[in-house]
């Protein structure tokens, strides 16, 4: 699934956003109705929450439960009627989406230095 996240990722772009907000589409396209979801901080976090609270408008996905990483994906969720819970009551995800900080050689994501 990774992969072709980052194929996506390092495609040439006249606009520097766009690649985070395809990957962000992308990633969404694996949530499903009833999951409890993982949802990260920042730009391409933020095009998935929009995308999500857009699904769920449209009735295109119901049911879902969001445990947020910060207050501001967490106010941003909740103004778009995402159903919001935490890790202690839900420790157990079926789906956790955030951006990367850098990429590897391999193109693997890499998360805070990989410390
Ligand atoms: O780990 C993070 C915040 O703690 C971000 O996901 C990471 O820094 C990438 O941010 P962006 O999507 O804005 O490039």
């Amino acid at each position: 699934m990774h992969e072709e996240f980052m194929k996506m990722y390092v495609k040439v772009h006249p606009h520097p956003r766009q690649p985070k907000k395809l990957v962000a589409d992308k990633a969404v396209e694996y949530v499903k109705s009833n999951m409890v979801l993982g949802l990260g901080t920042g730009s391409t976090a933020a095009f998935v929450v929009d995308k999500l609270g857009a699904l769920l408008k449209s009735g295109e996905i119901t049911d879902i439960m969001g445990v947020l990483t910060s207050k501001r994906t967490q106010e941003q969720a909740a103004a778009l009627g995402i159903p919001l819970s935490t890790l202690d009551a839900h420790p157990n995800l079926d789906l956790a989406i955030d951006g990367a900080d850098e990429v590897d050689p391999n193109l693997d994501p890499v998360k805070g230095r990989g410390l």
